[in-house]
This record gives structure tokens, sequence and C-alpha cells, in this order.
């Protein structure tokens, strides 16, 4: 699903944030990115949905180079990646409904779409009670699971997340975890950025370790360190 060959990112002040990194995550895959701070993480996520380009090396999605994708495929290619962050990210003026059908409109998807699949969506997350609600009437859990029916509501094959319970208390934590591993039971592919040690070593998923911007560990049923 997605593959990197040499992937190098040098910010324009000078700061290396990724070094010849190579790593391929096949379909229906779980894999947790995991590192201190300043390791390339969030980089990493960036040139996955081609916020950012690579200094070097080439980046595969479904098998095309997204590194050369002409201006107007790149919103085709977001419209595969669902993208959830540690701020939620959520329109507040809209109500819950009209965050998740937004999604759907900017992809001008037909309104006959938008009025079936919001509320699917809404279900899948448990919120289908909150749909009139502002984000600001949400508690943090509430607003996060808002944000991931907002990233499957155009049925990714990828949902990427960086740092989604970075906001949140411990159980909030979990229950979005839990989220994320049924959402990739039913066929999605989830890369997700985390600090969360403890939930890391209890999901027993793939791990990838950066360390100022090396790929320094890659293991199946990781934990979030070797050290102890
Ligand atoms: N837009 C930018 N311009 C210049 N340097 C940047 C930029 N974004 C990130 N960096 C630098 O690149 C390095 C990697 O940053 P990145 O945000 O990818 O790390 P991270 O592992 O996600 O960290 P955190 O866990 O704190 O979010 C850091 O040294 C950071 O200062």
């Amino acid at each position: 699903m997605i593959e990197m060959y040499g992937v190098t990112k040098i910010y324009p002040g000078g700061q290396v944030a990724l070094k010849d990194i190579s790593l391929k995550i096949l379909k229906g895959e779980f894999v947790f990115i995991v590192g201190p701070s300043g390791a390339g993480k969030s980089t990493l996520i960036k040139l996955l949905f081609r916020e950012e380009l690579p200094t070097r090396g080439q980046i595969f999605f479904a098998g095309k180079n997204i590194t050369r994708l002409r201006p107007k495929e790149i919103p085709y290619l977001r419209r595969r990646i669902g993208i959830v962050f540690q701020d939620f990210r959520l329109l507040p003026e809209k109500t819950v409904y009209e965050n998740i059908a937004f999604a759907m409109e900017v992809v001008e998807a037909p309104g006959r779409d938008i009025r079936k699949r919001v509320p699917y969506v809404l279900e899948r997350v448990g919120l289908a009670h909150k749909a009139k609600a502002k984000p600001s009437e949400l508690s943090g859990g509430e607003q996060q699971r808002v944000a991931l029916a907002r990233a499957l509501v155009n049925n990714p094959d990828v949902l990427v997340a960086d740092e989604p319970t970075g906001n949140l208390d411990p159980d909030t934590s979990r229950d979005i975890m839990n989220l994320l591993d049924d959402i990739n039971k039913r066929g999605t592919t989830l890369v997700v950025a985390s600090h969360a040690r403890e939930l890391v070593d209890s999901m027993k998923k793939r791990v990838i370790q950066l360390e100022k911007g090396s790929l320094v560990r890659d293991e199946e049923r990781g934990v979030y360190s070797n050290e102890t």
C-alpha cells in the first residue's frame, strides 16, 4: 500500500528530519510510528499525504509514485488517505453532522450519498446521538470520534493518525485506540504516530521506531521501546 525508498527530508533551514528511510506497509496492516520528540514522525506522516515532498527518495502509494503527482492528482490521493490529528481540527461553527458532510462536499460527492454515508459513519464511531451538537459541546474523546468519522467518510484505503490520543486522558485514549483497531479489522490500513507507551505496548502491533530521523527498529508485534 505504501512504499518508501531512500527517503530523506531536509527542511529549508537545513534541519534534517528524515534520513534515508526505506519501508513497506502492506494493505490491511496496523503500524505504529514511535520515537522521541523531533524524531521525524510528523514529517513522515506529512510525506504520506503530500503535505511535504521528500528532498531525496521515492514514495509510492498503491503503486503510484506520489512524489511525481501532478497538482490535479493530489486531491485523488487525499481522498484515499484519511487523516486525524492530536488537536481534532473540527470546524467550530459547524455541527458534528456538518463537519463530516463537509469532507464529502469538498470532493463533490452527490447529496444523496452524503445523506446516507454521514449517519453511517456517525453510528460507527458511536455518536449518532450527537449529530446536531457543535464541537464545543463535546468532550475531547467525542471530538476525536467526530474527527475519525470525518476521516472515514470518503472510505479511504489508509487512515493516518498523528498523536490521536495526545490530548486525551488514559481511559478515553484506550477507547480511541480500540476504535482504531476496529477500523483496521474492517480492512482499513492504519498508520499511527504515538507517544502513548502503554497503549502501544498493549496493542502488540508492528512498531517502527525513529531516532533523529533514522529508522532504528521495525518489529512485528512490537513494544514502544526495548530499553528497560
Ligand atoms: N516546517 C519545518 N521547518 C523546519 N524544520 C522542521 C519543520 N518541521 C519539522 N522540522 C524539524 O524536523 C525535525 C523532525 O520534526 P517532526 O515534527 O517530524 O518530529 P516528531 O517526531 O513528529 O516530533 P513530535 O513528537 O515533537 O511531534 C525536528 O527537528 C523539527 O524541528
